[in-house]
């Protein structure tokens, strides 16, 4: 079943930003200025003041974002997310009926409420609604008010000039109107391009179309392990690691998993199937390994490892043979760093570790013997390429118990990491925290991509969330020459998106509408474009977002001017800049917003390809 959807451009709004005018509402409410705080002996009748520090009836408090006093007609809601708590009359938030329940009854309903400001609705409003009808025809009424101005300003203009005479002098108005009836004609005949356009409208009760699994013989364009070292640590240091792993053996620390046993410490590792429910904090005998390891691998402090899990495969002769073994999985996790290595330490008895390219059937799978205190490190990035695991012994073998010390270094922010592949146009979005930034809660990295051709999904590995922004210049005035080109453009398109869901099947992909330019010519390219890109989505990926951008857009459907470079068709100025990652952040918290609701909806299966972790569940 289809997990998400993708939003066409111009079908929805997007949720309500706080702008610097709402920003000033707020601050010259009577909430910012203290003085909406409930008076204790105004709580004892229901149409008052209400108790609770959710609800109240106010009279002449200007609380609510509308800035004006409902003269006690209204109760007083408080939006229940902790870092919003804004305060809505029930009229003013679209809860006008609710003025009709008395105080416990409205407490109730708006327990878990979230105000219009913090709640993002996660459907798709049908192009056919008429709120979305009435959407398409405000350009088109913007337009006509403005030609009416015109012709009141002529009018008016007309008869000032005539006042002084007793006779008025008509034939400029009348040229004047011969002018606009004109325009109106212009208008009617050569509308301008509107992202409203028709043919991003996907009808309200037509069924969406099921996801096409389409593969591609992918050749591993990295190794399954980027080193593999013997006699790792020094006598001292292995001794200290045989006997902590003796004694968790012996104290029954381990927990049982499918053919192994785990222990957990430090930042929690949860994979699918893990059944490590607490860790501990890492001891010192483990952090002098991470020590040694950071400095003989010369890994930056954003790559250290602060996660270890000790697996623990007991010997062929006291269990089953198939009972020790770990199934093959890979540790692709969104919580370890995008850029981070999986480093194992063995300890005990040597074993194969088996890695199994995950997009090529001609490939062979590589076996590596790990023995007694070597060290193998593999990327994350290697996680989308190869499955790796313990397989049981042979019939014939024998093998003792070994232990194997994974290093990680995960962060939980990382569940939002985000790739941005993009032209020029991204060039200014910067990660990490400041103005127009993405933030700290938002890790990630921007990737140049000029043209689509230039596209790499290799480089989507290991990110949560995957942006596509490319296309500007591919359809630039001088580069299409025929309309057939923007089709191939999107064909190109079709084909990097079955690479990136290949290789990513976790992560949420993303593929921005191109921005329009301030060239009319070029827009029309751009139009075309966005609309045979929604369709491909929409037959081919519908768990691919492509989310509006009117914000982007002036109402002549081009790039705003507030937004774009002074003296540059294209390019977002610093504003512009800022509002795009914006954009990028609604997007994904939208997406997330969607998806938990999908998930609390008992219809709701995951669509997923998700591997198995190292709990060796098959
Ligand atoms: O024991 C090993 O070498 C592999 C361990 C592993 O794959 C894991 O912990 O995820
Ligand atoms: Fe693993």
């Amino acid at each position: 079943m289809n997990t998400s959807q993708k939003i066409p451009p111009g079908t929805r709004s997007s949720p309500r930003n706080l702008t610097p005018l709402d920003l000033k509402v707020k601050d010259n409410s009577a909430a910012s200025k203290g003085i909406g705080t409930p008076s204790p002996n105004r709580l004892s009748s229901p149409n008052r003041l209400a108790e609770s520090p959710n609800l109240s009836k106010k009279k002449g408090k200007k609380i609510c974002p509308c800035g004006r006093s409902s003269a006690g007609r209204d109760w007083v809601i408080i939006c229940s997310e902790s870092s919003c708590k804004q305060q809505w009359h029930t009229s003013c938030c679209n809860l006008k009926g609710a003025n009709s329940l008395n105080q416990s009854q409205v407490e109730n309903l708006t327990k878990t409420w979230l105000c219009p400001w913090c709640f993002a609705v996660p459907y798709v409003r049908p192009g056919n609604h008429p709120a979305a009808l009435n959407e398409s025809t405000l350009l088109e009424k913007a337009l006509s008010c403005s030609l009416v101005q015109n012709i009141t300003e002529s009018v008016k203009e007309t008869l000032i000039n005539s006042a002084p005479s007793t006779e008025v002098d008509l034939s400029g108005l009348e040229a004047r109107l011969a002018d606009l009836s004109k325009e109106i004609k212009e208008f009617k005949e050569n509308p301008p391009t509107s992202v409203n356009s028709q043919a991003w409208e996907i009808p309200f009760d037509e069924p969406r179309p099921p996801i096409i699994h389409v593969k591609r013989e992918i050749d591993c364009q990295i190794k399954p392990y980027e080193l593999y070292e013997e006699n790792f640590l020094e006598n001292d240091a292995i001794e200290t690691l045989i006997d902590l792993t003796g004694y968790l053996k012996n104290s029954a620390d381990f927990i049982g998993e499918k053919g192994h046993g785990v222990k957990l410490y430090g930042e929690p590792y949860s994979y699918t199937g893990s059944q490590s429910t607490v860790t501990d904090p890492i001891p010192p005998e483990l952090s002098s390994v991470i020590e040694i390891i950071s400095t003989r691998l010369k890994l930056p402090e954003h790559k250290r490892p602060n996660s270890v899990l000790i697996n623990f495969y007991p010997s062929s002769t006291t269990l089953e043979r198939k009972d020790t073994h770990l199934a093959m999985h890979s540790d692709d996790e969104n919580t370890i760093v995008a850029d981070s290595e999986i480093i194992t330490l063995s300890i005990g008895a040597s074993r194969t570790v088996s890695f199994q390219p995950k997009h090529s059937e001609s490939s062979p799978s590589q076996n590596l013997l790990v023995s007694h205190n070597s060290l193998y490190v593999m990327t994350r990035k290697s996680q989308n390429w190869f499955r790796h695991g313990i397989p049981p012994p042979l019939p014939t073998e024998e093998v003792d118990e070994r232990f194997s010390l994974t290093f990680r270094c995960l962060k939980k922010q990382f569940c939002r990491s985000v790739i941005l592949i993009g032209d020029s146009n991204t060039k200014a979005v910067n990660f990490g925290s400041g103005f127009g930034k993405f933030g700290e809660s938002f890790p990630g990295k921007r990737v140049r991509a000029a043209k689509i051709k230039d596209i790499e999904p290799s480089d989507c590995t290991g990110f949560a969330n995957v942006f596509l922004m490319c296309g500007t210049n591919d359809l630039r005035c001088e580069n299409i020459s025929h309309v057939s080109e923007i089709k191939n453009h999107v064909d190109v398109l079709k084909e990097k998106l079955i690479l990136v869901k290949q290789l990513c099947p976790e992560s949420k992909v993303f593929v921005v509408p191109v921005l329009p330019s301030k060239i009319p010519q070029m827009n029309k390219n751009i139009c075309l474009f966005n609309s045979l890109v929604d369709k491909m989505l929409y037959s081919n990926f519908p768990d691919i977002w492509f989310e509006g951008i009117y914000s982007f857009v002036d109402r002549q459907g081009m790039l705003s001017d507030k937004l774009r470079r002074p003296n540059d068709d294209i390019h977002l100025g610093p504003r512009g800049i800022a509002k795009l990652v914006t954009y990028l952040k609604i997007c994904i918290y939208k997406r997330e917003q969607f998806e938990k609701y999908m998930k609390s909806h008992k219809n709701y299966k995951q669509e997923s390809t998700q591997e198995v972790g190292p709990s060796g569940l098959t």
